[in-house]
């Protein structure tokens, strides 16, 4: 269970939210909404560990991420918002890559059939500059289907540059994550439809 209790932001000289409180419990499917600007990202990375709150706490199974970091980062897959590609690599390389620097078992089989998944089967082997956003997109997102052990996905604007059938197949894999127990928190401007039924935490509301 991921637990936060009166979170506040800070991001240069302002303050962006404060007394923030969520609990996410196994099969949970939670939407944090709010306008541009808001501090949606900035959430995302507090609940992951990627910054210091100025205030409060983010707990992992009654545990303070801090004190608990290598555990917590085993059980977290934070996909953010940019690619973070290697331009020369192909998909396979990254997708390789990006699995080992999180301790991802992902041997070559287990990785084409993840590109297979998410529909980049035929690019698998291009240079990633020749890709389109969506495609490039996918890459990232490949890595979902690496990581069906890993209880806790934070996920940052997963659907932007996805076409119609590539949002229904990430919604279905995200309903199955939660299906099987798994936990998502993520952001989108988006209207998905989710079979799994989602919570919605409005940012604004805690804005300063
Ligand atoms: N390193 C930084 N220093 C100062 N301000 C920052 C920094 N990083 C982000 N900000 C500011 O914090 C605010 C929140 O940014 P954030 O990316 O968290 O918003 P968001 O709600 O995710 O927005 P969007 O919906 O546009 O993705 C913005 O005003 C942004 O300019």
């Amino acid at each position: 269970m991921l637990e936060v209790t009166e979170l506040a932001c800070l991001r240069g000289d302002r303050m962006l939210f404060a007394d923030v409180a969520l609990t996410v419990r196994p099969g949970e499917l939670v939407r944090i909404a709010g306008p541009n600007g808001v501090g949606k990202t900035s959430l995302l990375r507090l609940l992951c560990g990627l910054g210091m709150p100025e205030h409060g706490q983010v707990s992992w199974k009654g545990v303070r991420i801090d004190r608990a970091r290598e555990a917590f980062h085993r059980d977290t897959l934070y996909l953010g918002h940019a690619a973070a590609l290697n331009d020369l690599l192909s998909p396979l390389e990254n997708l390789r890559f990006a699995a080992a620097c999180h301790g991802l078992s992902a041997d070559v089989g287990q990785s084409e059939l993840a590109l297979e998944r998410i529909g980049l089967g035929p690019q698998r082997d291009l240079p990633a500059k020749v890709l389109s956003q969506g495609q490039r997109r996918r890459v990232g997102l490949a890595r979902l289907y690496l990581s069906e052990n890993v209880p806790l996905w934070i996920l940052d604007e997963p659907f932007t540059a996805l076409d119609v059938t590539a949002v229904r197949d990430l919604a279905e894999w995200l309903d199955a994550h939660c299906a099987r127990g798994g936990m998502v928190v993520m952001t989108t401007h988006q209207d998905v439809p989710f079979a799994t039924p989602m919570r919605t935490v409005d940012l604004a509301e805690s804005a300063c």
